[in-house]
């Protein structure tokens, strides 16, 4: 007895990583998903002339073109941010310290713009980005967030379109029902559902994902879409609502460089078709930096500048930095903000520091340390521009007082109604989790847990007083491990879909109620079948075994076979049958030998 409680204690704790571990990979695997580089064949660059004029969007996998990007109107939104300070505040175990990241950051973007946040890692673009799109409100928070010269309101939730760092998708769905689903439940009551169904189709063919509209998204163990697909349909989730107001965190890293471009070059229509885009990137090349209208430039979280990217070579120029060589402009300006001076003209001011003997502004090479370079460029940008800009941002925007006030409504609005919510996030619910459910890894594990299980109550006699205990013990093993099996399935899935529900209840898609209800509701069915097929596997183990737990070996007692019959129609109808089922399966033996009088 005690060997068999060891072994199935071992089974079970197998079990139950081998399915964490299966999650968390999958977790990791989302996050880096965007490093995923394919190079695509085609002739974007030779034509690079004729599509600026003339098209935008191109099948690249495929060489075909198409017509430029979506023109609908929509509600034009001013963003202005002023003097953005903000800080977190770290608890350790005995102190608490308060860790500034950003340092009074200011900017605007205008309708029909592209704003870049450029910076070396860490200097705080995420950051800056999350606080101007609305994701993060805390107290620690300082400075002015306007658009349209009106405070961030709950409306601006269903007229922002924020793509994360991270693509936070289903793997197992496909592109098509990813971008149904986010139309389905983002697009406004007004539309017919098979309006919304055309419009993901026309954001597919816009963004050139035809040919991968049936294929999986993709996850640890299913190969899916590539790693420029995902991000398109990433993209492709935020655009589908035509939303006023663009957010996107790195859209390109990890991409290789025709594909970069095509994603920079697909903002950039966006933006044309009067929305504001607002974009973190990396490393640009070149071609991908002279897509900006509005660049800033961030330093160690301070602003080293913010204006017009084509005049940001002039401006530093004019500030006594200028590259020695022939230089991409964006890798000369993360050389700057990184304090790194190696093939750049230092200004006069700074050598003088340097020559005055200050050794702490000194690098062994002679030149002056990144921290006095930084120091020199905030004060710069702070003395020469930054009032400037400040003034600029004093000017109200060219609207009328009503587009204004439309803005500041408080008013959320839901693209359907609860009902459409709870049956939208249920069909899609099952169809996601099906595949965890019915994956071979999960059957073949529940179907040799059964079987081992069946196979160490072999020959196990229900007449003897001594085996009747010992089945006593299997009975509660099964009722105990699929009583627990749903509650870890939901406790591993639950950091999955975290991210999925942070970022779809950001966007005001549903209601949490309707969430919660399609998710419970559409894991029972498929929490019931494993566990019948655990208990029929169990149970298949001892057929030919005419005495052991064999169904019905008591059939001498009517009243019991009435009994399990009823059980049986109990079980099949309640929530709880993954505990009770076991129960039925095995007839309770005991039960009926107790009832014949033989204990
Ligand atoms: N909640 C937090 N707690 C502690 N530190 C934080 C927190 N949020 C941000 N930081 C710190 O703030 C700095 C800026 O972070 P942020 O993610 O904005 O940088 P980034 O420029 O986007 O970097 P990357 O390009 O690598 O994504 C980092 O040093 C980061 O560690």
């Amino acid at each position: 007895m005690a060997k068999r409680a060891l072994l199935i204690m071992l089974i079970s704790f197998q079990h139950f990583s081998e399915q964490s571990h299966s999650h968390f990979s999958r977790l990791s695997r989302s996050k880096t998903a965007a490093s995923f580089t394919l190079k695509y064949p085609g002739s974007f660059i030779s034509s690079q002339s004729t599509i600026s004029m003339v098209f935008a969007a191109e099948d690249l996998e495929a060489g075909t073109r198409k017509p430029k990007f979506q023109t609908e109107p929509t509600l034009p939104i001013y963003l202005k941010f002023t003097d953005v300070t903000y800080k977190v505040v770290i608890k350790g175990m005995t102190s608490t310290e308060e860790k500034d990241i950003l340092y009074g950051i200011s900017g605007s973007v205008d309708p029909g713009e592209v704003l870049a946040l450029m910076g070396p890692s860490g200097s705080g673009k995420t950051t800056l980005l999350n606080l101007i799109g609305g994701r993060l409100n805390q107290t620690t928070v300082g400075g002015s967030f306007t658009f349209n010269d009106q405070p961030y309101s709950k409306f601006l939730k269903s007229r922002i379109g924020f793509v994360t760092q991270d693509d936070v998708l289903f793997p197992h769905l496909t592109v098509k029902e990813t971008l149904t689903y986010a139309a389905l439940l983002r697009l406004p009551k007004t539309l017919t559902k098979e309006q919304k169904q055309k419009r993901a189709i026309d954001v597919i063919s816009e963004l050139g994902l035809e040919r991968c509209q049936d294929t999986m998204i993709g996850g640890s163990f299913v190969r899916g879409v590539s790693g420029g697909e995902r991000k398109r349909v990433c993209i492709g989730n935020e655009i589908i609502i035509n939303p006023s107001l663009l957010f996107l965190d790195e859209p390109t890293s990890g991409l290789d460089s025709t594909t970069a471009l095509r994603i920079v070059q697909l903002l950039q229509d966006i933006a044309e078709g009067g929305k504001t885009v607002v974009t973190t990137i990396h490393q640009p090349s070149s071609r991908l930096f002279h897509k900006f209208d509005k660049l800033i430039l961030l330093g160690k979280g301070s602003l080293l500048y913010f204006g017009k990217a084509s005049e940001a070579m002039l401006y530093f120029s004019s500030i006594g930095c200028s590259p020695l060589i022939a230089m991409n402009p964006a890798e000369f300006l993360l050389d700057l903000a990184n304090g790194n001076i190696n093939d750049v003209s230092v200004p006069s001011e700074l050598e003088d520091k340097v020559q005055i003997g200050n050794s702490k502004a000194e690098t062994t090479n002679g030149k002056p340390s990144p921290a006095v370079v930084h120091e020199y460029l905030v004060e710069a940008y702070e003395t020469r521009v930054a009032e400037k800009e400040k003034k600029k941002l004093l000017v109200p925007i060219p609207l009328d007082e009503e587009v204004k006030s439309k803005v500041s409504s408080r008013k959320r609005q839901w693209g359907a109604s609860w009902w459409e919510q709870y049956t939208i996030l249920f069909c899609r619910g099952i169809k996601e989790r099906r595949h965890d459910y019915f994956s071979w890894l999960r059957i073949t594990q529940v179907l040799s847990t059964a079987i081992i299980l069946g196979l160490l109550w072999w020959k196990s006699d229900s007449r003897s007083p001594k085996d009747l205990q010992d089945q006593a013990g299997l009975l509660f093993f099964i009722a105990v491990f699929w009583g627990f099996f749903p509650v870890f399935t939901a406790i591993f899935t639950f950091p999955q879909e975290r991210a999925m529900l942070s970022k779809e209840r950001a966007a005001d898609m549903y209601r949490l109620s309707a969430y919660f209800l399609a998710r419970t509701t559409s894991d029972l069915p498929l929490d019931l079948i494993l566990p019948h097929c655990c208990c029929s596997g169990t149970r298949t183990s001892y057929w030919g075994y005419p005495d052991g737990l064999k169904e019905g070996h008591n059939s001498g007692f009517s009243y019991c076979d009435d009994l399990h019959a009823g059980w049986r129609v109990f079980c099949e109808e309640s929530s709880s049958i993954c505990v009770l089922d076991p129960l039925y399966v095995f007839q309770l033996p005991h039960l009926q030998a107790a009832s014949q009088g033989s204990i």
